[in-house]
């Protein structure tokens, strides 16, 4: 190569670990701050490193010296689509595509130089392939996740079942009568009885499309794949959750007045529970808060105080859901409702029906998950 090539072979360089260096620390940003993944943290962290230790071959000053940014042509040749970005998910997706490609840059014009060095960044490449995948499938988890949330009416609490054939016809029959969400909840069994219920059932939700929550155990809920935990006021609070859930699982939260709704509404919860309404057979109570808090939370949802989706729980059924419906709450989560498998699609098709008229408020959170999925 002429001393010329040389040169330009080094600006090429400085031009792709610059890129390569800056899109890992956008995706390191996403990992940390959107997911709360220590793990992929750390990975996106390493790949960083190893490309700046990578670029040590290389005599820094020379590289910077070949920089020339007001001469380089690239610099006024710029694309719509790289003015904007409709999400997260887009802004992850432009990142890991400008990295994968500046590393394959870096890489082909290396080989011309040194081919050991054109080999320490091929394996960055192929080890940055596996954490974009793990990065990619989080966030579209995650999104997918939160949609099917936003999306539900029917929230189905069961206790665990003998056994795994018994507790795929209990899943089965409630996903047929089109419940969203069910939540595993068995205060009677031991821990190794919750844990094989919770990973039995969350393989199977995920082939129902239901999402499938554990009570009060982030440790099993996470051990289990499950999509989420249910947790109460006086549990774990939700933030200190978060870093054992992730940012992809799901957090639910009990309310039982408006000040706790506010309170959660600036946690990391995705939904809340909101009860009891009204005196069930499933647990006892000393006082209902009832549809005046329920009307209140409705309230706090039409003033945009509060973005996340409501449940109300408590004593719900078909003999009164018209009031959780009239107090502004579209969504419901029961035990004893859907307890019985006589008359259950039945009794959840009616319940959902008086549960759709109160229409769902479309958020900009929303919208912008819709547009990730139609992609
Ligand atoms: C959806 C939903 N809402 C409320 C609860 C009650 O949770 P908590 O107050 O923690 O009481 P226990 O269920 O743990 O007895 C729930 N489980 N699910
Ligand atoms: C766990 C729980 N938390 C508040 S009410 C309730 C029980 C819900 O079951 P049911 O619908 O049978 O009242
Ligand atoms: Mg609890």
């Amino acid at each position: 190569m002429t001393n010329a090539e040389s040169r330009t072979v080094l600006r090429i360089l400085d031009a792709n670990a610059n890129r390569a260096g800056e899109g890992l620390r956008t995706l390191e940003e996403s990992a940390r701050f959107i997911l709360d993944d220590l793990c992929l943290t750390d990975c996106l962290k390493t790949h960083r490193h190893d490309l700046a230790v990578a670029m040590g071959r290389w005599n820094r000053l020379q590289l910077i010296d070949s920089r020339d940014t007001p001469g380089d042509v690239g610099t006024q040749v710029t694309t719509a689509s790289e003015q904007s970005r409709a999400d997260l998910s887009a802004v992850i997706a432009a990142a890991t595509t400008r990295t994968q490609q500046a590393l394959r840059c870096l890489e082909e014009y290396g080989k011309t130089s040194d081919p050991a060095f054109a080999a320490r960044i091929e394996s960055i490449r192929y080890q940055c392939y596996a954490t974009f995948r793990e990065l990619e499938l989080k966030m579209a988890g995650s999104n997918t996740r939160s949609r099917k949330l936003r999306d539900a009416r029917l929230y189905a609490l069961i206790a665990c079942e003998p056994n795994a054939d018994r507790l795929e016809a209990r899943i089965a029959e409630l996903a047929d009568a089109q419940v969203d969400v069910i939540q595993l909840r068995d205060p009677s069994v031991d821990d190794r009885t919750l844990f094989e219920q919770a990973r039995i059932g969350a393989a199977i939700a995920k082939q129902r499309e239901v999402l499938w929550i554990i009570n009060d155990r982030a440790d099993i809920a996470v051990a289990a794949d499950a999509d989420g935990v249910h947790v109460g006021q006086e549990e774990v609070p939700v933030d200190a959750l978060r870093g054992v859930m992730g940012r992809e699982r799901l957090i639910g939260l009990s309310t039982h007045d408006i000040e706790q709704v506010h309170a959660a509404a600036r946690t990391t919860a995705d939904y809340i529970g909101c009860g009891p309404t009204f005196p069930g057979k499933t647990k006892s109570f000393d006082h209902f808060p009832g549809c005046v808090f329920l009307k209140q939370v409705s309230d706090a949802e039409q003033t945009g105080e509060l973005a996340l989706p409501a449940f109300a729980i408590g004593g719900i059924g078909l003999d009164n859901v018209e009031q959780v419906s009239q107090a502004g709450i579209g969504r419901v989560a029961v035990t004893g409702a859907l307890a019985s498998h006589e008359g259950l699609r039945q009794t959840a098709s009616t319940m959902r029906e008086i549960l759709e008229r109160v229409p769902f408020r479309l958020t900009a959170d929303s919208e912008a998950v819709g547009s990730v999925l139609e992609r």
